[in-house]
Parts: structure tokens; C-alpha cells; sequence
């Protein structure tokens, strides 16, 4: 947290006394969530099924050990990442894979993106199990970036701020309504390419199969 702190030029301790509770002081946030995804096997899912869909974590910075794919650079509020570059980042006993949260993004003014990520629902496989610290804000820490270009966030000093407010609506819709734009937008991609029909010149329709964005031909 210190390095993050120093790379914006901030006071070095801003993150860890802005997360860390002293001894004897329970303004924590921060929650350690054991995740248990159910086996697959034998059950069928449609392709838009996923153990946890495209997002951005709430938190400062989250650690766990992998086995997800991540979506680096996008912006918080866009196109979602659908259609975008997702890399695998495989478990491993050895590392911690840090996901930056939409609240050390705001608190960097946008420097630091929160990461996209998303976990497959893999057909036929085993339970997953996974084990993931969210650090956040303490509540009372005002969280605001250096250059200030945005509006504080004070926690329970003054929970109805409208900052709070923007910041919660501007959250929901990059999580919930820009994910169900981004997949419309994708359905109606995928659509436009299904739709189109080949003739055989002599004003009939022969072929009804049409290429799909991700390489796998759909007939109808
Ligand atoms: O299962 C995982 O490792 C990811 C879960 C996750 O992204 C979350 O709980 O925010
Ligand atoms: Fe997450």
C-alpha cells in the first residue's frame, strides 16, 4: 500500500492508515470471503453463464490466489470489457494475484484502474473453491485524490453526501446497467453477422450459417 501511496506522490501512509485499523479500533471494512462454486459436472449451462461475471471489486485493493482472467487498462465505465482481451491468470500456490477496487481508483483520481476480472463456469468440472481479502476504506477516512477531481467521499461522517451518492449510482451502473448494455451490444454484434445469408445467385438462399464473432459457425 505504501508503494501505491508513493508512486501518486501521496503521504506514504494514506492506504495503510486509511484500511488498517489501530489496536482497540473497530471501524474495519475489510472482509475475507471463502467462495465454494459447486461442481458442474453432469449439468448443462447456455454461454452466458459464469461462475462470477465481468466486474470491478467495491474495495481498495483485492488479494487471492488466481485461477481467474482479467481485463487490464479498461476503464471502470465503457463497453464493460466485453469483446475486450482477457488474460487467464492461473492459481498458484506460490502467489497472490492484487486486484486493484474502484476505491483506490477513485482515491488515485482514475491513475490506478480497477481491474475487470471474471471467473469461467468450465462445463464438467470440479467445486472451486477460493479465498479473497478485500481491503477497504475504514469508515471514517475521506477518501479523495491528490489532484482532487473528484468530490470527497467521507464515509459515515456524512453518509447522505452526494458525493457518496454519484460515486455509489456511477458504480451501479458500470457494474449492473453498462454489463447489460455491453450485452445487448454484443448480442446485437453477433446478430448482424448471424443474419447474414449467402445466395446462390439465382436469387435463392442457400446457406444460413454464418461465422460467429468468436470462430464457431451457428447454423439455423
Ligand atoms: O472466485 C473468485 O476468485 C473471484 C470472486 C470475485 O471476484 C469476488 O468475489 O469479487
Ligand atoms: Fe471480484
Amino acid at each position: 500500500m505504501e508503494c501505491f501511496a508513493e508512486g501518486l506522490g501521496l503521504p506514504l501512509d494514506t492506504f495503510t492508515v486509511g484500511t488498517v485499523s489501530p489496536p482497540g479500533c473497530d471501524d474495519s471494512q475489510d472482509v475475507l470471503r471463502l467462495l465454494h462454486y459447486h461442481s458442474t459436472v453432469g449439468k448443462r449451462f447456455g454461454p452466458n453463464f459464469w461462475r462470477a461475471g465481468a466486474h470491478a471489486d467495491f474495495d481498495v485493493l483485492t488479494m487471492r490466489e488466481g485461477g481467474l482472467e482479467v481485463c487490464p487498462g479498461r476503464k471502470v465505465v465503457g463497453d464493460f470489457g466485453m469483446g475486450a482481451e482477457w488474460l487467464p491468470v492461473e492459481a498458484r500456490a506460490d502467489r497472490i494475484v492484487c486486484n486493484i477496487g474502484d476505491q483506490l481508483m477513485r482515491w488515485s483520481d482514475d491513475r490506478l484502474k480497477s481491474t475487470y476480472h471474471r471467473v469461467r463456469l468450465t462445463e464438467n468440472s470440479g467445486p472451486r473453491y477460493s479465498m479473497a481479502f478485500f481491503n477497504q476504506a475504514r469508515t471514517d477516512v475521506v477518501i479523495q485524490g491528490p489532484n482532487k477531481k473528484y468530490p470527497p467521499i467521507p464515509n459515515s461522517v456524512m453518509p447522505d453526501s452526494a458525493a457518496r451518492g454519484e460515486h455509489t449510482t456511477s458504480l451501479i451502473i458500470a457494474n449492473v446497467v453498462g454489463f447489460a448494455v455491453g450485452v445487448i451490444k454484443s448480442v446485437e454484434k453477433s446478430d448482424a453477422k448471424v443474419s447474414v445469408e449467402k445466395t446462390d445467385g439465382k436469387g435463392g438462399k442457400t446457406t444460413k450459417a454464418a461465422e460467429r464473432r468468436d470462430g464457431r459457425a451457428r447454423v439455423r
